[in-house]
């Protein structure tokens, strides 16, 4: 048996796990960190990245098949379903060396390719090797839940570890659970030329704002795909290529099924109790330091923390608990500034309140602008004004923007800003924006606030004619 004694040791090489490793390392810690499979983890191998990639070759088919008003011929795309993975592995070949073992021990980082496991509260085992560490970071992620609905274990299904290897296109897909990942591939194999249904138990989108994302499941019902709420799951049943499932609301058929019903985190076979780390079905119980309240030398960061479950909150939890390990800083993990999107065609983003939850908060002192991108010259130009911002503010400071629309995740990331660090609106109506952008969206809707406080006001006019008067 090896023995490594090292200031910190990280488990797992996912999003959350390689930020505080690079972070960690190159700010002096001698660090280990083990991962037992790839390298990048969910985000990079079977989640975010494959598939964006996927609804990238996705927007690309649907964009021929439109146009006739801006004077080009739609086209029926010939769709090479095993090409289009072939694309989707392209991509996740081309960011693979940022994440790679070989760029981490460039670092400096100690990295080891065994499953971790505790063996007392200060040491864990990985493979030969034995780590005594001063600190670890538990950033074992999540993995696809399988409910247990009746049926399930003799059923064939995908989850997002496997769907992304299937090179044949489904004949018709159905997929259970109506949330991010449902909704995502949802559209992408619909533009891929699969029949598409969605089976969601209550509320598909649920999360989000429920009109926007109304309006947004309008928009995919309309491309073709069927998605049915208020369909709880009774049972699965059928064989590869034939596939039954059976609902509240009826039975459907198809060839395939995906199931998409959220994420359950990895807390077995680390030895969590050897080590005295609390932890439940959410995942690693910690504070809002993201240390464990039962086992102080250690930490929770990403999924395995149990809260939002995305990349850049894996993130930015890396860099909470760098400021704690390295320099001994009080550091809290907040919420109310994480922006999320999704993927779709057009996006729907979110951060801060959304209006149902600014109202229950702030009541009648809430003021909701909402700006269509009908009003937005390049979006007119493209032909894509079906978008809406709404903008929930308080005494002129924002406190939550949602956005459907083209390019929602890059005009979400203004409020993200400015809601973290508590700007006011007369910043961003002030800005000056290139102009026909689709930016100008932001910079209206936060003019709006004032329009009626300047345009509507006695007292302005007033003092301008007064001004008038005097000026030479
Ligand atoms: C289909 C899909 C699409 C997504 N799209 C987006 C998106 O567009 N944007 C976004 O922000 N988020 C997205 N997410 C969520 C995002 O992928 C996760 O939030 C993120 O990957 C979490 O990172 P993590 O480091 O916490 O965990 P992971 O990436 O899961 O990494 C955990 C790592 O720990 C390793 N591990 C676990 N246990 C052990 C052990 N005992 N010993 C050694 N190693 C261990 C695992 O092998 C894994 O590599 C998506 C998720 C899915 C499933
Ligand atoms: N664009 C992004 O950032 C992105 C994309 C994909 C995933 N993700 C992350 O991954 C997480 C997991 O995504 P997800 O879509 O699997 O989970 P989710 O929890 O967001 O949605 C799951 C959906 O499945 C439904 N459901 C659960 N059990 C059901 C049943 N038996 N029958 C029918 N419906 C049922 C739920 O009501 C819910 O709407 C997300 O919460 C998000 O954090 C992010």
């Amino acid at each position: 048996m090896k023995r490594i004694d090292c200031d910190l040791c990280v488990i797992g090489a996912g999003s959350g796990g390689l930020s505080v490793a690079a972070g960690a390392a190159q700010m002096g810690a001698r660090v280990v960190l083990v991962e037992r499979a790839e390298m990048g983890g969910d985000c990079l191998n079977s989640g975010c990245v494959p598939s964006k990639a996927m609804l990238a070759a996705a927007k690309q088919a649907h964009a021929m098949t439109v146009g006739a008003e801006m004077g080009i011929t739609p086209a029926t795309p010939e769709i090479d379903f095993a090409a289009v993975k072939d694309h989707v592995a392209r991509t996740i070949a081309t960011i693979a060396p940022v994440d790679s073992q070989e760029r981490y021990e460039g670092f400096g980082v100690t990295v080891i390719r065994e499953h971790a496991r505790f063996t007392s509260p200060d040491e864990v085992q990985a493979g030969d090797t034995a780590i005594r560490a001063r600190r670890f970071v538990l950033a074992t992620g999540s993995r696809p839940l399988v409910p247990p609905i009746d049926g399930i274990a003799d059923t064939p299904y995908l989850t997002n570890e496997s769907i992304f290897d299937l090179r044949e296109r489904p004949e018709h897909l159905l997929i259970i659970g109506g949330g991010p990942i449902g909704i995502e591939m949802a559209q992408a194999h619909r533009r891929l030329g699969c029949e598409v249904t969605v089976i969601e138990g209550a509320k598909a989108l649920g999360k989000d704002d429920p009109e926007l994302a109304g309006r947004l499941l309008a928009m995919l019902r309309d491309e073709g795909i069927r998605i049915e709420e208020e369909a709880k799951v009774t049972a699965v049943s059928g064989r590869p290529g034939a596939i039954r499932v059976d609902t509240e609301k009826g039975v459907f058929e198809g060839s395939h099924l995906l199931l998409a019903v959220g994420r359950e985190v990895v807390t077995e076979g680390l030895g969590l109790d050897v080590a005295h780390v609390k932890h439940g079905p959410k995942g690693i119980a910690v504070g809002e330091g993201l240390r464990s309240e039962t086992n102080r030398k250690v930490y929770a960061v990403g999924d395995a923390a149990g809260g939002l479950m995305f990349t850049h909150v894996a993130g930015y939890h890396a860099g909470v608990v760098i400021r704690a390990l390295l320099f001994g800083l009080p550091a809290k993990a907040k919420t109310a500034h994480i922006p999320w999107a999704t993927y779709t065609d057009p996006g729907l983003a979110q951060v801060g309140l959304t209006e149902a939850e600014a109202r229950d908060r702030h009541g009648d002192a809430l003021e909701v602008i909402r700006q269509s991108y009908e009003e937005n010259d390049r979006a007119i130009a493209e032909r894509r004004t079906e978008g809406m911002l709404k903008l929930m503010v308080m005494k002129g400071r924002p406190v939550g923007a949602t956005i459907l629309g083209e390019r929602a995740d890059d005009l979400i990331g203004t409020w993200a800003i400015a809601i973290a660090s508590g700007q006011k609106l007369s910043k961003i109506a002030g800005a000056v924006l290139p102009y026909p952008s689709f930016g100008e969206i932001n910079k209206r809707a936060a003019g709006n606030y004032f329009s009626p406080r300047l345009f509507d006001n006695e007292w302005v006019k007033m003092a301008v004619r007064a001004v008038q008067r005097w000026v030479p």
